[in-house]
């Protein structure tokens, strides 16, 4: 039975008092959350720690957005595995096509950070996708296999989540068609030595789709941008009937 990981990525959003509020809203609607999906926020780091004291005792699984792949060392800006550890992040997303465009994110710095954050006890997502250019040039299977084949080298498929993200739905409003979300999740999972991992969709997922969605056989769960930010939505996302 895969697991069912429904993860909100707040990106650059929320300071801490902002998601100290997203949490007075957000956690009385868990008590209706079947408990076998898991619930996370990958959040700014400066949230990290604010969220990692008011999440005690909670279901709510903390996420961090990037990680770097040595323990420590003069790389202003990033944060290491063993500082996102003490702090109790559990999850860290890797690969984000945001990343890939604005920080010169590479399969091969991807394929750094993923081993990193197995190594330091975390689960990484990881995350791939299509350009709108790649998919109408009829290049999204060997982009995402490419990209599968790559980011994976010698990654453990036993602590591991991955998130189909198309680039084209990514913020736009433009979510991918159900039955062809669920095509690509199956390539990807055809793609793996553990058919057990669990796969995401990602792009444009809004609450009054999410019940389809989840309905999807190979799909495992949802990676949410803008509709995780406000409790009552990633509340019904959540909550999926
Ligand atoms: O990038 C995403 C999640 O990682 C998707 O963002 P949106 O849900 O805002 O399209």
């Amino acid at each position: 039975m895969r697991k069912i990981v429904i993860a909100g990525n707040w990106k650059m959003y929320k300071t801490q008092a902002e998601s100290e509020d997203f949490l007075r809203g957000f956690l009385p609607a868990l008590d209706a959350t079947p408990d076998e999906r898991e619930v996370v926020l990958c959040v700014p780091f400066t949230d990290l720690s604010a969220l990692s004291k008011n999440l005690h005792g909670s279901r709510v699984q903390l996420g961090a957005q990037n990680i770097h792949w040595e323990e420590f060392g003069a790389y202003t800006g990033e944060i290491s595995g063993p500082m996102l550890a003490e702090i109790g992040v559990r999850y860290v997303v890797v690969g984000h096509s945001e990343r890939r465009q604005y920080f010169g994110e590479t399969d091969e710095t991807v394929n750094l950070r993923l081993k990193a954050a197995q190594r330091f006890g975390l689960t990484p997502i990881l995350c791939v996708g299509e350009t709108k250019q790649q998919r109408d040039a009829g290049e999204t299977e060997s982009l995402i296999t490419n990209q599968i084949k790559t980011d994976l080298v010698d990654v453990n498929q036993e602590n591991l989540v991955i998130a189909y993200e198309p680039i084209w739905a990514i913020g736009t409003g433009d979510t991918c068609e159900c039955k062809e979300a669920n095509r690509v999740t199956g390539l990807i999972r055809s793609l793996l030595s553990n058919p057990d991992v669990p796969i995401q969709y990602g792009g444009s997922v809004k609450p009054n789709l999410i019940d389809e969605i989840m309905a999807e056989p190979e799909i495992d769960g949802v990676l949410v941008g803008g509709a995780s930010l406000e409790p009552a939505s990633f509340a019904r996302i959540v909550n999926y009937q």
